[in-house]
Order: C-alpha cells, then structure tokens, then sequence
C-alpha cells in the first residue's frame, strides 16, 4: 500500500538549522520544531545543535517525559528517507582522470623549472653585461 508520509533525506533536513528554520530527525521522523523553539524548556541551543543529523540519542540522553514525546508528535512533518546515502559516495578516478593528472602534474613541474633555470639565464647575461663593460 503507498505511503502519503512525506519523506526527506538527510541531506535536506540538514539544510534547516537555523533559529527561523529548525529541523531534527529523531527515530526516523523529521520534525520541524521551529514554532517550538522559544518553548523548549532545554533551550533552543540543545536542539539546534542536534539539527544536521540523527538526534535520537541526543533526545534519550535528555531523558524527555513520555508528556514530551506526545508533544513532538504537532511537530512531525516526516520520515527520514533511508535509501538515500548518509555518506556522500565516493568517486572513484577513472584511467582517463588519472592520465589528466599525471600530466596536469608534469605542466606543473615544468613551470617551477622554468623559473629558477629563467634566473639563472637573467643572473649569467647580467653577469656577463656587467664583466663587458669593466
Ligand atoms: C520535537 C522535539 C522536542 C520536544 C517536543 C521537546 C520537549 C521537551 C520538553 C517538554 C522538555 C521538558 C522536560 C520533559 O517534559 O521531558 C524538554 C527538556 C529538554 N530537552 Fe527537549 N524536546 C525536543 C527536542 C530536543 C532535542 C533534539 C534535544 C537535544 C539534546 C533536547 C534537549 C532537552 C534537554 C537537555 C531538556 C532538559 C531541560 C532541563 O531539564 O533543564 N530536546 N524537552
């Protein structure tokens, strides 16, 4: 049966953490506690430093009445959408990128060749100017 939960991944409920805009994912749920953040007798520090990722232990440590956990329930907008990554997936350098990069790194060290051998050419025709005309 399809569900009508709206779902967010973490990487969105991160984005709102800010005193306007507050979310927290606790137990697989998204809240959006932003009317409720003056209200919070813990203060509105506590719960915008659990924004961005799982609350759910930050919230148990906390040690919230069962009073409390009825109350969250106004502010449930969601559920945590677990098929998305929590960690961003690694990308993996294909031959061609490391080709690229292995003569990005030659050009490199071409240039900082270039500039002490272009020293060295200035200081001998300078030297070499100067023991002319003595
Ligand atoms: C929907 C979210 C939340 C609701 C509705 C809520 C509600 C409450 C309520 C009603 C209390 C008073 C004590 C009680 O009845 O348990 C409380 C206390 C507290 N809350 Fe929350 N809370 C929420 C989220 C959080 C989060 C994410 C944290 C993060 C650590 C947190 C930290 C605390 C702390 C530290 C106290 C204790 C304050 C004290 O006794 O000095 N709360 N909360």
């Amino acid at each position: 049966m399809p569900t009508l939960t709206k779902l967010y991944t973490m990487e969105e409920a991160s984005q709102h953490n800010t005193k306007d805009d507050c979310w927290v994912v606790i137990d697989g749920k998204v809240y959006d506690v932003t009317p409720y953040l003056d209200e919070h007798p813990g203060g509105d520090d506590v719960v915008l430093a659990a924004t961005g990722k799982d609350a759910t232990d930050d919230f148990e440590d906390a040690g919230h009445s069962k009073s409390a956990k009825e109350l969250m329930q106004n502010f449930c907008i969601g559920e945590l959408d677990t098929s998305a990554p929590i960690i961003p997936e690694l990308e993996i350098a294909s031959k061609k990128e490391t080709a690229n990069y292995s003569r990005n790194l030659m050009d490199l060290t071409k240039q900082y060749w270039a500039v002490p051998v272009a020293i060295v050419g200035i200081s001998v025709v300078a030297g070499f100017i100067c023991l002319r005309k003595k």
